[in-house]
């Protein structure tokens, strides 16, 4: 298929990074079947990835091809998007929009979009799998019908859920949006402690991987966190000798003060916006 002939996607991308290619991922699935899809993105190894990978049609640049999209997904860097809006816009028409991108309110989407059909989206990375989570906030003015929109997009990628405002997306983004990472960290310091205990790279890998699997599955049933912990935790045992260390050195706090510091960076973020 040629990936540069079609006129009218009926979605668009601004922005194929990252995020981008985890929607992407969870809407089209293993079809290769995106050519309803078509991604603005300038770095031309991340188009070719993209269209050899799910079958989306590319542009290097905002054009008149964009101009009959129902739906435009801003899937740019905050610091990009004043810029990125006005390139777009002379060949936007009468889109739902929705940004992803961190830390820009509604209010200031509407402003930069020139239209109140704006719903702003914190998902996370785990979209690549179906397995994502996104807040949604938008304007009191969306209608039923464009709130319906937003959430039947993003059931290809997961879970969804409404918040009341742009503060508590903020919130969100600080907890679901950036939290893969919490636990891609945790599980990459996991493993080297494993293989500090002599455990090569790859069984080490195994061993946590499968340990951290169990545990999630075990959580899911709904008990609470902290009885699950005291149910492996043996008086005078090795868990305990594990816990102590961890709450010794402030493990607990440090992740509070990580989580704060995440939601605080998505205010500044709107405040660098609305100074630019
Ligand atoms: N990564 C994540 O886990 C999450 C990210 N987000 C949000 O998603 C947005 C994108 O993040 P992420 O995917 O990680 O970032 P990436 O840098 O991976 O992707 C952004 C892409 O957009 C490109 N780009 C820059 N300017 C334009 C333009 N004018 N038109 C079209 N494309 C452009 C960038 O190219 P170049 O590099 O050349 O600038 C880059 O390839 C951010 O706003 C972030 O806050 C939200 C939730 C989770
Ligand atoms: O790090 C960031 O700013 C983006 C938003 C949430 C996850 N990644």
């Amino acid at each position: 298929m040629h990936t540069n002939d079609i006129i009218t996607p009926s979605i668009v991308f601004i922005g194929g990074g990252q995020m981008a290619s985890a929607i992407i991922a969870g809407l089209v699935g293993t079809s290769n079947g995106g050519s309803h899809i078509l991604v603005v993105e300038p770095i031309e190894t991340q188009r070719e990835l993209l269209s050899s990978r799910y079958g989306v049609h590319t542009s290097a640049e905002a054009n008149e091809r964009i101009g009959q999209a129902e739906i435009v997904v801003w899937a740019i860097k905050p610091q990009m998007f004043r810029e990125a809006a006005a390139a777009a816009l002379e060949h936007l028409g009468s889109a739902l929009h929705i940004s992803i991108a961190a830390g820009i309110s509604v209010e200031a989407l509407c402003v930069l979009l020139q239209t109140h059909r704006v719903v702003r989206v914190m998902p996370n990375t785990s979209a690549l799998v179906g397995a994502g989570v996104s807040g949604m906030t938008a304007s009191k003015e969306l209608s039923h019908a464009d709130r319906a929109r937003v959430e039947a997009l993003l059931s290809a990628t997961g879970h969804s859920f409404w918040v009341d405002n742009d503060e508590r997306l903020d919130a969100v983004t600080a907890v679901s949006g950036s939290g893969p990472a919490y636990v891609f960290h945790f599980l990459e310091a996991f493993q080297s402690a494993t293989e500090a205990l002599g455990f090569s790279p790859d069984t080490a890998r195994e061993l946590v991987l499968l340990t951290a699997l169990g545990a999630l599955e075990q959580a899911k049933w709904g008990e609470a966190f902290g009885a699950l912990r005291a149910r492996v935790t043996s008086r005078k045992g090795t868990t305990e000798a594990a816990l102590s260390v961890l709450d010794a050195r402030a493990t607990p706090a440090a992740l509070a003060e990580a989580v704060k510091s995440a939601y605080l960076r998505a205010g500044e973020l709107s405040l660098e916006l609305s100074k630019s």
